[in-house]
């Protein structure tokens, strides 16, 4: 398999020309369909692209945006993934987007999941889907050595899935739902990923997730 990867001398570039690339992706399927979709991660990568989309000149009322995966806390806990969009994303201009929140206040992922599918399920396929990875090459909430893992690739898994046997509960889309991406994107920084995505590209994927993703998806990295 040979990488569609971008890189950049340094990471603020990183950050404005993803941004660009995909708001210009969303406005171009705009131009001819009546909604568009947006699915994002988490994590500690993503902020300073979510900070300059926000700010983009587009027609945001027509975006659905929604997490790639969530953790199962309250949507004020700092390891919530809504937090951090409330905070970078879901503001400025992009505030007029529509917002699919992942994290229900169900008492658990797994009474969330069935209720949230349908509602994913009818956004598909995903216009533009932004992932990160982590140094444990997982992306989303699809984790190496999972059985909720196994369970995420199936090709009839529905959209949304719960995922136990981490330190906190965690909901995901599942790899088929990912996988309906029009235009797939892959935030890494630093050597650490580096190595990971090197490593991953040799693996299955369910020992190194993000590698069932690698083929369609453009890669940005910046040291
Ligand atoms: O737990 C998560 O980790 C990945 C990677 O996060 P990062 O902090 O290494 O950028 C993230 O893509 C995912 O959405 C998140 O829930």
């Amino acid at each position: 398999m040979s990488l569609n990867i971008v890189e950049y001398p340094d990471r603020e570039l990183l950050y404005l020309s993803l941004a660009n690339s995909m708001a210009g992706q969303l406005a171009q399927y705009l131009r001819v369909n009546e909604r568009a979709s947006l699915c994002v991660p988490g994590g500690t990568s993503p902020a300073p692209v979510f900070n300059t989309l926000s700010g983009t000149d587009l027609d945001w009322e027509r975006v659905t945006v929604f997490l790639n995966d969530e953790r199962w806390v309250d949507g004020e806990h700092n390891r919530s993934n809504s937090r951090l969009l409330r905070r970078h994303l879901l503001r400025d201009r992009a505030e007029a987007a529509e917002y699919i929140d992942l994290y229900t206040g169900d008492a658990d992922a797994a009474a969330a999941a069935p209720l949230l599918a349908p509602r994913i399920e009818g956004q598909l396929p995903i216009t533009v889907l932004l992932l990160g990875m982590g140094n444990d090459m997982h992306t989303a909430s699809l984790f190496p050595g999972l059985s909720d893992t196994v369970m995420a690739f199936a090709p009839d898994a529905p959209a949304v899935m719960p995922v136990g046997g981490l330190e906190e509960p965690r909901i995901t889309l599942s790899a088929r739902a990912l996988k309906s991406a029009i235009h797939t994107h892959l935030l890494i920084t630093g050597p650490e990923k580096r190595e990971a995505l090197e490593r991953a590209e040799k693996l299955d994927p369910l020992e190194a997730p993000i590698r069932a993703f690698l083929g369609e998806a453009t890669v940005h990295w910046a040291e």
